[in-house]
């Protein structure tokens, strides 16, 4: 009996040490994190990019938080291009996950891709995008056609709206235009049920009882009875993957590898099999296509609808630069033509408006988490390979000593003496290094004609005429503003 006690106590004991101490002893300090959940508890969950720079104040440049595994969060600009950008292929890994796992059998795709297999499909990819036109404006008409619909869909509704749907619909059409070739046209059925899919599925990835099998992966053999949440994610990432599926086997009917590519997926197929034929198919298959093809969409279009998003919640709160936009817009464009990004020259209000809205927004409010390679030295501390690090760009946005009084909505801090836009290196919505985003030139496309097509040609207005919409936030995976209504009147 006394000897169970030793052993009791002494498991404790050791236990504690561990979680405590030990396992956190070789990494740089932070907060003390809560035995078995880490720091979780101590985050505002709400906004936890505020808790990282108050941590930042108190720990320095770099700190390791525990999610509950350990993030060594880089906070400091001068570090992270130290870091990230100097020593990219270093900082260039992503974690082994369960989930993806489970689900994937491995790190496939472009997101969560490693090592060999993410650098030669990304160096793909990226190439296959700059042929279809973000360098040559292809892309540049496609966008457009899409910014008219958008604009028809608005001008066609009655009293307060939603902006959300119509957004979707346009951002999401772009990414299948050059995926898979094709616009869907607005409520189509089969597009909403693949929008709905894919809203659902990263919520029921980040269940916690889900995240919770990052740790005890075999936790998993107690579903059913217990419900963990996994046997709904294997559901909804079937159901996505069907249609990629189904995309890739009605483009492999229709091939012609004699013509160019009608988009990324003949691009894919035809380099496939030129490499099959060659006896170097390396990391081409179809099913790494189906996964490249899951994170586009995933990856291109909540971002740039959330940031379409917070834009106008930013312009019904306030109305004076919205006013500033039209005013800026009539006297240098017009409303007869097009835009075309060849008006960024002539257009500094509007650059300076969307470099504000992603300095402020910060929809990933911890940024997406990345590993070292190897053993790496960041401010001072060895960090072990593996280890997961992250470059947390948003507390660079909302530094007061970059950006004073950084809360406030304010795109004149871009604009020079001499009524310049000011392009700042300090604000990075697309990250930094080796695995900044993809869809970099593409968003930016997106966003400079979707904002300024709808600045040209329609008016919002808060629901009732005069409240704007509270500046709600909903935090998931990213930080979205609560559903808000406006009215939108035709500007003719
Ligand atoms: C406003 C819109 C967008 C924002 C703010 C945004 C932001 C980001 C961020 C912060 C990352 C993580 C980088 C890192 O790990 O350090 C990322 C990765 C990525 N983004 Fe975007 N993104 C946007 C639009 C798009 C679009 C339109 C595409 C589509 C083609 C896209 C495709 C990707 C891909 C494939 C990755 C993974 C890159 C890699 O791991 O190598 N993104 N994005």
């Amino acid at each position: 009996m006394y000897l169970i006690g030793v052993i009791v106590i002494a498991a404790i004991a050791y236990f504690l040490y561990r979680e405590l101490y030990g396992k956190r002893k070789d990494l740089p300090p932070g907060p003390t994190p809560w035995p078995i959940i880490g720091n979780i508890p101590q985050l505002d969950l709400n906004h936890p990019e505020k808790s990282l720079i108050q941590w930042g104040k108190q720990y320095g440049p770099v700190f390791t938080i525990w999610m509950p595994v350990p993030f060594v969060i880089v906070n400091d600009y001068d570090l992270m291009k130290e870091s990230f950008l100097k020593q990219g292929d270093v900082f260039a890994g992503r974690p082994k996950t369960f989930i993806m796992q489970e689900l994937a059998r491995g790190n496939y795709g472009l997101v969560f891709a490693r090592d060999e297999l993410w650098r030669e499909q990304r160096r793909f990819a990226l190439h296959v995008l700059r042929d279809f036109g973000v360098g040559r404006n292809v892309l540049e008409p496609k966008i457009l056609d899409q910014a008219r619909e958008l604009i028809s869909i608005l001008h066609s509704t009655k009293g307060p709206t939603q902006l959300k749907p119509a957004f979707t619909f346009a951002v999401g059409n772009v990414i299948n235009v050059m995926i898979v070739g094709y616009a869907w046209k607005f409520g189509d059925q089969k597009m909403e049920e693949f929008r709905k899919t894919l809203e659902e599925l990263p919520m029921a990835a980040t269940k916690p009882t889900v995240l919770l099998l990052e740790l005890y992966p075999w936790i998993r053999y107690f579903e059913p009875p217990f419900n963990m949440g996994l046997k709904h994610v294997k559901h909804l990432s079937d159901k996505f993957r069907s249609f990629f599926l189904e995309e890739i086997r009605k483009h492999k009917e229709t091939l012609d590898e004699n013509e160019p590519p009608r988009d990324y997926t003949d691009a894919y197929l035809i380099e496939m099999n030129k490499r099959i034929k060659a006896g170097n198919q390396g990391s081409f298959s179809e099913w790494q296509l189906m996964f490249a093809m899951g994170d586009m969409w995933s990856a291109g279009l909540e971002t740039t609808v959330t940031t379409l998003r917070f834009a106008f919640l930013y312009l019904l709160n306030y109305p004076d630069v919205l006013k500033k936009l039209h005013e800026e817009m009539d006297e240098m464009v017009g409303r007869e033509r097009d835009l075309s990004m060849n008006d960024q020259k002539i257009l500094p209000y509007l650059c300076a408006t969307i470099q504000e809205v992603q300095r402020l927004a910060n929809i990933l409010p911890i940024n997406l988490q990345h590993t070292v390679t190897e053993d790496v030295i960041v401010g001072g501390y060895r960090i072990p390979k593996e280890t997961i690090v992250v470059a947390q760009t948003p507390s660079i946005h909302l530094d007061e000593k970059l950006f004073p009084d950084p809360y406030t909505f304010n795109p004149e801090r871009h604009i020079d003496a001499n009524g310049r836009f000011v392009k700042n290196e300090h604000i990075l919505p697309f990250s930094i290094g080796k695995r900044a985003c993809m869809g970099e030139s593409l968003a930016r496309m997106e966003l400079f004609l979707f904002l300024g097509s709808l600045v040209q040609h329609c008016d919002f207005r808060p629901a009732d005429g005069k409240t704007p919409p509270p500046f709600k936030i909903i935090t998931g995976m990213g930080q979205y503003p609560a559903p808000y209504d406006c009215v939108i009147i035709p500007r003719t």
